[in-house]
Formats: C-alpha cells, structure tokens, sequence
C-alpha cells in the first residue's frame, strides 16, 4: 500500500508545540513530526516556515501541533509571501485555507553556518518542520513505487520567465569545474547514458532535490535514482554550484561501503517533461527510507532482534563516516535508505562535514561547530541552543563537536525503532518530554548506577521503570541507547564507546563481518551505470581518468591549464581527493562491478550483505529478513515469520 505523503504546513514550533507530553505523542502518529529541520539564519528574511503532517492525524499530539499550527497561521501567511519556492497557485491557496494542503515538500535546511566559515562563528537559525521521506511498495527496484506529489518544489515544474523561480541560468555549468582532478568525469550529460523512467514519478522529495528513476540506456533494467538538485531560497548559481558539488564529492568519498548509498555521477540534466534543467546525482537507488518502515502500523510487530540488526547497520554507517573525517550531521530514518537486500544504507550528505581542522591532515584537531543543524529531534541539546526562538543564554552557545551530533542522533534513532515513535519532539528543555527524559537520566544516575556516565561502565541501564527504556526489555540494550542520548555531549557515547559496548558487539546483523583480510572483494553491493557515450568536449582540457566502466572514447588526457576557480572554495574544507579506488573487477559479461574493494582497505570494515541468509554467528541461528520486514510493515504481514527471529537481548 502506498503511503499518501499529504503534508500540511506548519509553523516552526512554538513553545506551546514544544510542550506536548510524551504520552501525547506515544503514537506513530508522532512520527509526523519527523524531519523538522534546523535552517540558517543566512535565509532568515527569506526562508520561511513550512512544514508537514500526512493526512492521518489521529494523534492527540498531532491534534495539538495542527492547533498549533494554526495559530501560527498569520506568520506563515505571511512568510509564504516572501518565500519564493511557495507556489501561488488556487489550488494551493485553498488548500492552506483549509489548513490541509494536497502535500507539500519537505522543507530546506541548510547547514547552520557556511562551511566555509570560522567554527567559532555563531548564527541565529530558524527551526522549520521538515517533512517526511517517502514511502514506497514492491520489494525490487523495478517495482519501486512512488508517492503521489502535488505540490513540488523549488521550481521543478516552473518554467522560464516567472521572476520566483529559481532556474539556472544557460549554460548549465559543466561539473568537472566542480570536481577536482579525481572525480572528474568523462560523460556529464544525464542523457548521454540514462533515460528517465516511464513511470515518471517522484520517489522522493527534500527542501532541495527531488528524486526520481532513471534508466541505463543501455541495459533498461539497470535502474538508478537521479537527485534532481534545486537552488534554495536566495541562493546564487555560483553558491548552488559550490553547495552541489560539495555534496557530491562527499558522497562520492563515502561511496563503496556497503551502508552508504553509492553515489555515481554528477550529471547535467536537460530540461524534459519531467523535470527542468538542472544538476543532479546518479546514485544508487534505495527501496525506501527507513522512516517509511517505522511510520506504519506494521513496525510494532517488528522483533527486537531486527531493530537492533537496522540499528547496527547504521552506526557502521556512521563510523564509516567518522573513520573517513566526516560528519554526517543530519542523521534520521529518512536518511536512511533500504537497499532490495534490506541493507540500511546512508544517504544525504547535504550539510556532511569534514571534521578536522586540516581536512588533509586526519591528526588535526576536530573542527568544532556552531549553530543549528541537523533535524530536531535527533539534534542534541547543545544545538538545540542556537535556536534563536528560544532565545537561550548565549553562554549557552558552546562550539560543539559534530561527531557528538551524529551519536545523538543514532541515541534517539535507536529509541525510535524500539518504542516506534520518537522520544520527544526536540532535545531542548522548551520540550517536555525532553525534560522528563533528563530528569529520568539524572535519577537513574543518582539511584540507581552512579557510574553510568564512566567509560567502560556496562552495567544495565534504565529498566522497565523508566518510560524511554521499557521497551528494549534489556538494560544493556537501554543503556546504549541511553548512552549515546546523553543530553551532557561530553559523558555521551562516542563511536569507539559504542564499538567497544558489549552489547553492541553481541548484536547480529544480516550483515555479515568479515575480517580476514584476504584482500578479496566480498560482496557485490550496487552495479555501477553503465557509461557508454558521452558528447563531452573537455574544452578546458580536464585531465579525465578512463575507468573500466568507461567505454565511451575519453576526452583526451591533458594536463589541466586552468585554475579550477570554484576548487579554490572546495578546497578551503575540503580533504585531499580520496585515493584512486581500486580498480572495480568485472564480472564475466565485462560489466563493472562497484565491489567493496573500492574502499580504501585501511578504513574499511568488510562487510557482506547477506539479506534473508543465516548469519554466521556459532551461537546464534538468527535469520534476518528485512525485505520480509518491510513487507511485513508494508502490509503483508504473512510474509514476516517472527519466530524465524530470535531475540539478540
Ligand atoms: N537514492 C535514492 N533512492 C531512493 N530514494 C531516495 C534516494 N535518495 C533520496 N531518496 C528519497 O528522497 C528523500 C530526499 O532525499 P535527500 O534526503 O537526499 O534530499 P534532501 O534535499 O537532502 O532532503 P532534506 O530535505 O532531508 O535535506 C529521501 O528521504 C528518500 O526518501
């Protein structure tokens, strides 16, 4: 069944919102409230406040959030005017009259300061409700369903002449002057070597991208996501192309591990039917988002032992991307993605990070950050303080850590999976149930486990007395994620901590570890696309690297006269281009496969996927079926035989 993403905007939340009990939004229901997004105050005189809930608002929490948002309703009237991505057509006025809009996207964020700049410069930055990921049916990429969508975004639709819209200008500037030498490419046209799928539906939205399928022209089963990429508020070509390509050579770093979603291309998409011109990523394409699993009702009957298994592939994820000296920092279920094998699998490197100081140097000190960003409530308190509407204490404002932003966000992620809503709406002490949860930790610490906050401390955590714990039926499996929320960002797990939590270690996943160092490419993890053509001229004579997947006759190797002019903005934070992968092996019929090998060995946890297979644990025979799962929780709850699945508490 699909999930009808119809989303009704909202103002940013006020402390009426913000006080919503726990049990108030002790319904999946709460989930709505998803993907709020913390904006910057750079966009604070354009960008506005949109958000949304999907139709079903039953919850006494989302009841209050939609008074709420009501009440806010003048405010977002009059930000709508000023903000020039809200389409003023009829059919949407009426339906803001109505206060239940067809569906509106998710909104922006933005990365709280620029990246660029001093760590230690504060912003003010707005909150807005962020919408929702999608949901999806059908369990192969062929069949990868999609939401219906009436209310684009950002001018996907719009069209030259109309001075809103936020359109290129001609010509689409070529995204080798982006890249630096390594990544430069040999094809960047979309339809060199893609097709957009017949379909043609969205399969996913954000503030600033929608995405959808696009085939090989050459192999039409051969299917992969396209993030059609849009300018952002008052944003410049120059700075779109910066923000764009910043996002892609991140990606591209992360690509190859097998719990991050593989990024290929940056491509020039031609304007179409579907879709006016733009830039966009070829990526690997995802099932559906994690949040479109935990939304539905189906998610309850999920056992323990599959949550944690999800869990666990998403903080390898994330140490993945420590271990490369990147910060997620906006880690949430909608950026995670489900691969057909039900591999969770990182996506959005939209506000990622280098962390250290010296991007090149990995022994640098850690590059602190201020301002908001990410999305509440996986942001953690000490974000949370550079809400301006809030208006806390600027002693408040301490630089943070953006390490310790993405451990928050697995803390909650993993109370989300086991309670099947999220804890509280944000991490801030304006939130009620954020509140209860600290008073809940300070008197599990002062009755019950003083050494709770101490490295190497594994003793139970909170137990079934505890409202945020009951549902783990394990103190151990409580203490992690408890650990990882700590509200004190310097007694919260870090990664290593969490690593080296015998419990952590002790939880099976489908995806199996192999540490044997045989140097030997294990898993096939996604096809690379196939490149064939390319009407590519190089007339600034890049020094493009053929690769095997490349066919097509490369633009001659020259050596590059040119100063690549926006490198120079790349490189203020950017590291040294990731050394060339390995060569990806072919298979017999010479197709390249994008192998874990391409990971660079040192950094590199072997991962297998073994989807729906034994794992090879001696103790344990836990069969994990993830694509059972989903369409468990997709509403073929046959399918999913709990008892396959023996708790790992
Ligand atoms: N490769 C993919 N395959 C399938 N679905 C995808 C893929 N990439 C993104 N999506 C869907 O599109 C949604 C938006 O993508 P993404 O989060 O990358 O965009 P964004 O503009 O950065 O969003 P946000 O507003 O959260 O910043 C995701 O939550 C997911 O549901």
């Amino acid at each position: 069944m699909l999930l009808e993403p119809h989303r009704k905007p909202m103002t940013a939340p006020n402390n009426q919102s913000t006080k919503i009990s726990q049990q108030s939004i002790s319904s999946v229901s709460a989930l709505k409230f998803f993907g709020k997004k913390l904006l910057s105050s750079r966009h604070e005189s354009k960008l506005k406040k949109k958000a949304s809930l999907p139709p079903d608002i039953h919850s006494a929490s989302a009841a209050k959030s939609v008074a709420s948002s009501s009440k806010s309703s003048s405010s977002l009237k009059s930000s709508r005017l000023t903000n020039p991505f809200v389409h003023t057509d009829s059919t949407r006025s009426s339906s803001r009259a109505t206060g239940i809009p067809s569906s509106t996207p998710r909104a922006n964020r933005y990365p709280s300061t620029p990246r660029h700049a001093s760590s230690t410069k504060l912003s003010n930055e707005r909150i807005v409700y962020n919408p929702y990921g999608v949901s999806t049916a059908g369990t192969s990429l062929s069949s990868v369903s999609t939401p219906t969508k009436k209310d684009p975004d950002l001018g996907f639709y719009l069209h030259d002449g109309d001075s809103n819209i936020r359109m290129l200008p001609i010509p689409i500037v070529d995204p080798n002057e982006y890249l630096p030498d390594t990544m430069k490419e040999v094809s960047v046209q979309m339809s060199d070597n893609f097709v957009f799928d017949d379909e043609n539906k969205t399969i996913g939205w954000g503030g600033s991208c929608e995405v959808r399928k696009v085939r090989s022209k050459f192999r039409k089963k051969d299917v992969f996501a396209l993030k059609k990429l849009n300018m952002i508020y008052d944003e410049t070509p120059e700075k779109f192309y910066q923000r764009c390509s910043r996002e892609f050579i991140i990606a591209k770093q992360l690509s190859g591990h097998v719990h991050i979603t593989n990024t290929f291309l940056l491509v020039k998409v031609p304007t179409t039917v579907y879709t006016t011109r733009g830039w966009g990523f070829v990526m690997e394409l995802g099932l559906r988002d994690l949040f479109a699993m935990i939304q539905r009702s189906g998610w309850r009957n999920v056992a323990l032992a599959e949550k944690f298994c999800i869990f666990k592939q998403v903080a390898r994820g994330v140490k993945f991307c420590h271990d490369q000296g990147i910060a997620h920092r906006d880690i949430k279920p909608e950026n995670v993605l489900l691969s057909p094998d039900g591999v969770c699998k990182l996506t959005d490197f939209g506000i990622s990070d280098w962390y250290h100081k010296d991007p090149h140097d990995p022994a640098s000190p850690v590059k602190q950050c201020a301002g908001m960003i990410g999305s509440p409530p996986y942001a953690p308190p000490e974000v949370m303080y550079y809400d301006s509407k809030k208006h806390y204490d600027r002693k408040l404002q301490q630089p943070y850590d953006p390490r310790a932003l993405d451990c928050y966000g697995l803390g909650i992620i993993l109370m989300t999976l086991v309670n099947n809503t999220i804890p509280f709406m944000e991490s801030c002490t304006f939130d009620s149930g954020f509140r209860d949860y600290c008073a809940a930790y300070d008197n599990f610490v002062r009755l019950h486990n003083r050494g709770f906050r101490e490295r190497g401390n594994y003793r139970p955590g909170p137990g079934t007395e505890y409202h945020l714990a009951r549902n783990f039926q394990s103190g151990h499996a409580a203490r992690v994620a408890w650990r990882l929320a700590d509200p004190a960002p310097a007694t919260r797990y870090t990664i290593p901590d969490l690593f080296e939590d015998p419990w952590f270690q002790g939880v099976e996943t489908c995806v199996e570890t192999c540490v044997g160092g045989d140097g030997d490419a294990h898993a096939v993890t996604c096809k690379k696309p196939i490149i064939k053509t390319t009407t590519y001229d190089n007339p600034r004579g890049f020094n493009i690297a053929a690769t095997t997947t490349t066919t097509a006759a490369a633009a001659k190797p020259t050596s590059n006269p040119f100063p690549i002019r926006s490198m120079v903005d790349i490189a203020v934070s950017s590291p040294a281009p990731a050394p060339p992968p390995p060569l990806a092996r072919s298979n017999s019929s010479g197709e390249a496969l994008f192998t874990l090998c391409e990971t660079p060995p040192q950094l590199l946890d072997k991962l297998t996927p073994h989807g729906g297979r034994r794992t090879g644990s001696p103790h344990r025979n836990v069969v994990h079926h993830h694509l059972n799962i989903i369409d468990s929780v997709m509403g073929n709850s046959s399918s999913i035989a709990p008892s396959q699945v023996l708790a790992s508490t």
